[in-house]
């Protein structure tokens, strides 16, 4: 797999946007189904899972505990957890659900585990996309999504002192 670029670009998302792009991944995704329920690849996926099990009726939620980057440094994913309560098989049915795939690392770990389910995600980078079956927003690999979560309101410079490099 060809190796990430450097983040150049910086795309925040807010509270509202990422519930409207949860939703419409889950407007995608009903079609889609049915569906068994969710495995959520921690921690990024949580919040998403959580919009798209209300959306779709799903209360079957599980988790996968993958750590793949120390903020924007990626190390090799480490499964923390894989699936235990679900009774997942090899994913038939089964959503799994992140926020983003980004090189397509962690969804190359999660994907062997579970071979047959459906791989949703709500950001998607070109590295990573051929790895998931259904996204909404596709942003360029030299972009770092900053999530709702990660970030606080604070000064931010006009676009062409970012671009002088100042
Ligand atoms: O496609 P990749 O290059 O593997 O990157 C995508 C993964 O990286 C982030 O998780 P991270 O490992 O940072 O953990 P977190 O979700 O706990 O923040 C993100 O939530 C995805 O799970
Ligand atoms: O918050 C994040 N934004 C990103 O663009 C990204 N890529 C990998 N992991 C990521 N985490
Ligand atoms: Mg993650």
């Amino acid at each position: 797999m060809p190796e990430a670029v450097p983040f150049n670009k910086h795309f925040p998302v807010s509270w509202e946007e990422l519930h409207r792009n949860a939703k419409a991944l889950a407007w995608r995704l009903i079609d889609k189904g049915p569906w068994k329920g969710i495995i959520a690849i921690t921690r990024g996926g949580l919040v998403p899972a959580a919009i798209i099990a209300r959306e779709l009726e799903l209360r079957m939620i599980d988790t996968v505990c993958v750590s793949s980057y120390d903020h924007q440094n990626q190390r090799e994913a480490m499964v923390l957890k894989g699936v235990e309560g679900a009774n997942a098989g090899d994913g038939e049915g089964w959503l799994i659900i992140d926020d983003l795939v980004d090189t397509g690392k962690t969804a190359v770990v999660v994907r062997k585990m579970l071979p047959k389910a459906h791989f949703a995600t709500v950001y998607a980078k070109p590295l990573g996309r051929p790895l998931v079956d259904t996204f909404i927003t596709e942003v360029s690999q030299d972009t770092w999504i900053h999530f709702p979560w990660d970030i606080e309101l604070q000064f931010s410079q006009p676009i062409a002192k970012q671009h002088r490099g100042a």
